[in-house]
Order: structure tokens, then sequence, then C-alpha cells
């Protein structure tokens, strides 16, 4: 069975309710399939750094990450919200392993450009070690700390590290964030985008910051992959086990070879 990828934004470390809810959609699954969780904690990497008198600035919605604020990052996303999303699939009785996309080389990373420090662009790595816990019934949760070819650490966005990995496992991919999924001008869910539209919309300044990200990402990952791309809410964890059926959920980001091949 193909594997699936999901991505849950940091705002899922803030509600525990919630997190209780998607970690118990994910125990369903992964009695059908096999589930890979990879992690961002932006809000709470945004709170360590201002509490250590940081400015955090972001150029289309990627943390610059200057060499000094680095290891907090690293601490923040590798270290606490990585273990409290270990601890809550522990919760629900899911073996699982905190990993990141540097571990066992499953994601390949370069720097991005020198205004954003050390930022760094994913691609598909080694599916071994995946390969090995998803054997041993493990749910990997993986955060978005890369490695570079030269040994550097690095911050990579989440919703791309999470292309990266579907990429990798030549998996399906989710994007679950604190919305239900990419909204209109006038804040009406859109069921499904195309890389024109998407265009459209991010010249109209109406998808923009973190969302711009994610949904570059979706396409990115729609073309490599062949396959669909949904933008969803983690607070529906139910929609995860109807995504087979191709029901409606979220925004689905339509692959540009389905378009072109529509009369
Ligand atoms: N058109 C849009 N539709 C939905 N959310 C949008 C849109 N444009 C900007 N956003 C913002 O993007 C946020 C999601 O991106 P981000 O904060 O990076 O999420 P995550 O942490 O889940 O990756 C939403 O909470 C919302 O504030
Ligand atoms: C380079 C870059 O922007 N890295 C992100 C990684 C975390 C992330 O993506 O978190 P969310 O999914 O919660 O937004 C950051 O530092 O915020």
């Amino acid at each position: 069975m193909t594997p699936l990828v999901i991505k849950v934004g940091g705002a899922l470390l803030d509600a525990y309710e919630q997190g209780q809810a998607l970690f118990s959609a994910i125990k369903k699954l992964k009695a059908e399939r096999p589930v890979v969780l990879v992690h961002g904690g932006g809000n709470l990497t945004n709170d360590w750094l201002a509490r250590l008198g940081f400015e955090s600035q972001k150029i289309d919605g990627l943390r610059v990450t200057p060499p000094d604020q680095l290891p907090f990052v690293v601490g923040a996303l590798a270290g606490t919200a990585n273990k409290l999303l270990v601890s809550m699939a522990h919760q629900q009785g899911i073996n699982a392993v905190g990993l990141s996309l540097a571990d066992g080389k499953m994601v390949n990373a370069c720097l991005l450009n020198a205004q954003l420090g050390a930022v760094g662009q994913a691609s598909a790595g080694d599916p071994k070690v995946l390969h090995a816990l998803l054997g041993a019934d493990v749910v990997p949760v993986v955060s978005s700390i890369g490695l570079t070819e030269q040994g550097e650490l690095c911050n990579i966005n989440a919703d791309d590290g999470a292309v990266a990995l579907a990429q990798t496992l030549g998996a399906e991919l989710v994007l679950l964030s604190d919305v239900p999924g990419v909204l209109d001008g006038d804040g009406q869910l859109l069921v499904q985008l195309t890389a024109t539209e998407i265009s459209a919309l991010i010249e109209q300044r109406v998808i923009h910051g973190g969302m711009s990200v994610k949904v570059k990402a979706a396409l990115a990952a729609a073309n490599s992959i062949g396959q669909r791309v949904y933008i969803a809410g983690w607070q529906q964890p139910q929609l995860l086990t109807t995504l087979a059926d191709e029901a409606s959920v979220g925004t689905c980001i339509v692959p540009d070879f389905v378009m072109e091949n529509q009369p």
C-alpha cells in the first residue's frame, strides 16, 4: 500500500484536544497503510527566539536563520516540538520514533541563498531508515531540520521538507494546517486549485505568507509524484480516512498533467 506522508503545522502543539484526535485518527489509518508524520513548529520557534531577544524575520514565508539563531531553531524544532509530538503519539498507543530530515539522509539539503542564512532547500534522499521503521510498525515523526552535503545543519520549511520526504518514499501527501484549506478573498474554502489559479491568487495576495509556501510546495509535490495533494485542517482528522475515496478533503491541488489532459 502506498505510504501517506502527513505534515502538521506547529500550531497543533498548542491544541491538545485536536492533537489527541489527530493521533487517534492516525492510529486507525496506520492499520491500513504506512504513515509518516512531518511537523513544523513555527509558533514555538517564534516564541523561543522572542524570549531570547532575537528579531525574527521572514522572507516569502521562510524564516531568515542567521548562525547565532540556528542552535535555538534546531532546539525548538528537532528537540521540544519533535518530542512533544512523539509524546502525543504515545498517549494514543502509537509506537512513534522522533527523527529529523537529516537522519539517515532521508532528505538531502543545500543552502538556498546567503540572504536567508542557514535555510535549506530539500530534495529526495535515502528511504532505507524509513522503510526499516515502517517495517517495524513504527510511525516516524520527523522534524524539518536538515543537513547539507558538507554536514551543516539547516532549517527547512516543513511543507518543503514534507514534499521531499514524500518524494523519497513515493508517498501520497497531505498538508494539515490550522485552516480548513486554501480560502478565497471572502474566506470561503477553495475545493480545487490548478497552477494557473494558484499564480493568480498569490499575485492578488489572497494567498500569502505561510500559505503561499504551502501551495507552491503542494503543487511541486503534485507534479513530481503525479498525484493530487491535499491541503486541509487538522481540526477534521477523520477526513484522512476518506482520502482513498477521493472524497472532498480541504483543498485539492491538481497536478499540471491532469489539467493538460482535460478536454
Ligand atoms: N488564502 C489563504 N487561505 C488560508 N490561509 C491563508 C491564506 N493566505 C494566508 N493564509 C495564512 O496561512 C496560514 C497557514 O500557513 P502557516 O502558518 O505556514 O501554516 P502551518 O504552520 O500549518 O504550516 C493560515 O493560518 C493563514 O493565516
Ligand atoms: C525555513 C523556515 O521557514 N523554517 C520553518 C520550519 C518550521 C515550520 O515550517 O513550521 P510550521 O509548519 O509550523 O510553519 C520555521 O523556522 O518556522
